[in-house]
């Protein structure tokens, strides 16, 4: 027994010779053969099969970076209009369940804006139901200057789609309290529940919003000094004179940004370039805040070619080969979670406003703008013939906050169109 043991199990062979002179050394022999015939025959077993991920698992843990390249501007745009569409639709937003979207300035989604008004006007998608909150706006510029952020995105967007201009979010610039209104809108933000979709550009020095390099990573909204390579790059709207670009601004955070449900950052022209490459294949840093979306579960980012030329020809192959294995960027990634929402507006009344009567001594009259028209004045968009504001007047209440619970009213401070409009 002992010779025919010794070829399979060598230690134990030597175990029963030891047996009888030396019985300690005998049972830790035993043992120890024990161990390695179990630990070798749990080597040959298949491995286990993967865990499956619990519905309620930390999503920052599927995080997946996802990238779509299009061969030129007007085709990145097309993606994420049709893309943001698409999430608006699946949504199914209601006056009580809005879907809350993020929104930016700036010349790359000047393409992105038209071709929404688009879509609106061909009857695929409403705006009625959904909450904006912009990204920033200049500190100390008058709302109805033809550069101020408000009147981008009445030019570009807000005065061709059916959104109620109740629903529009935009940082007042002008406020006495600076402070109070970079609260107010976070207060606003998380109200509404949280932001669903965050669509942003990206400066090409990597910043997001007017997050400029070295903002803190935790950074929410606040007054931010420009750098000097934005105040450079955006002197191209103020006659390329950068004295007349305000040296302020009021921003969403990066964390503010992160806290979306959603992040879609779209990048083109190579001055982008370097700001997707640092993006994207260095570590996330605060110098370059696009990076800190390689931390967030659902970031998107849509680039057209050119702004993929600093990348490396494999990282261009890599996200080019997911979408060409027959998924695109809705399928990419884990699916999205809803998140519950803290705060459901009431449904907004369609009551008429009050008939223009002429003060009584014991009557306030009632203010209501007489119309209400834009600074359209620009001298940088695309086929101005195409993009006619209307006055909105028609989709005003009596009052901005008219349609919200009290709670609201008591707390957020919403203006009215008529103080941002140029009377005619
Ligand atoms: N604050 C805006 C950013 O939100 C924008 O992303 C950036 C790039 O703009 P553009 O698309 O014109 O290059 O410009 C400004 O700094």
């Amino acid at each position: 027994m002992s010779a025919s043991l010794h070829g399979i199990f060598p230690p134990f062979s030597g175990t029963l010779q030891t047996l009888a002179s030396n019985p300690t050394d005998a049972l830790l022999g035993l043992l120890l053969t024990l161990f390695l015939f179990t630990h070798n025959l749990l080597s040959y077993l298949p491995p286990s099969p993967p865990k499956r991920l619990s519905p309620f698992i930390n999503l920052a843990e599927q995080t997946i970076m996802r990238v779509i390249i299009r061969e030129d501007p007007h085709a990145a745009s097309v993606y994420i209009a049709d893309y943001i569409v698409s999430r608006i639709k699946t949504f199914k937003p209601t006056a009580t369940q809005p879907f809350v979207l993020g929104l930016p300035t700036g010349s790359s989604p000047e393409i992105i804006y038209k071709i929404l008004v688009q879509r609106h006007r061909a009857g695929e998608i409403s705006f009625k139901n959904v909450v904006t909150f912009n990204m920033d706006e200049y500190v100390g510029l008058p709302r109805d200057h033809p550069e101020s952020y408000h009147s981008f995105m009445y030019k570009h967007f807000f005065s061709h789609v059916d959104i109620p201009p109740q629903n529009i979010n935009i940082l007042d610039g002008n406020a006495p309290d600076l402070a109070a209104e970079c609260a107010s809108f976070e207060a606003r933000i998380a109200r509404y529940g949280g932001i669903e979709l965050f669509l942003g550009g990206v400066g090409p020095d990597g910043h997001i919003a007017f997050n400029e390099p070295g903002s803190s990573l935790a950074s929410r909204t606040r007054v931010k000094t420009l750098a000097y390579d934005t105040i450079l790059a955006n002197s191209r709207f103020f006659d390329h004179d950068v004295t007349k670009v305000p040296r302020l601004a009021m921003t969403v955070g990066i964390q503010t940004i992160m806290d979306a449900r959603e992040v879609v950052i779209v990048a083109t022209g190579a001055h982008k370039a370097f700001a997707v490459q640092k993006g994207l294949e260095d570590g996330v840093n605060h110098m370059w805040t696009l990076s800190a979306l390689q931390l967030h579960p659902h970031p998107l980012i849509v680039c057209d070619r050119d702004a993929t030329l600093e990348l490396k020809v494999k990282t261009v192959r890599y996200f080019e080969s997911i979408e060409q294995s027959g998924t695109d960027a809705r399928t990419q990634g884990p699916p999205l979670v809803y998140r519950p929402r803290t705060y459901v507006p009431a449904p907004i009344p369609t009551k008429k406003a009050p008939p223009r009567t002429a003060p009584t001594p014991d009557r306030t009259p009632v203010k209501v703008p007489k119309d209400l028209r834009i600074n359209t004045d620009f001298n940088r968009s695309m086929d101005e013939d195409e993009l006619t504001p209307d006055s909105m007047s028609s989709r005003m209440v009596d009052s901005a906050v008219g349609g919200l619970d009290e709670t609201l009213k008591n707390d957020l401070i919403f203006d009215r169109m008529g103080a941002r409009v140029t009377p005619l």
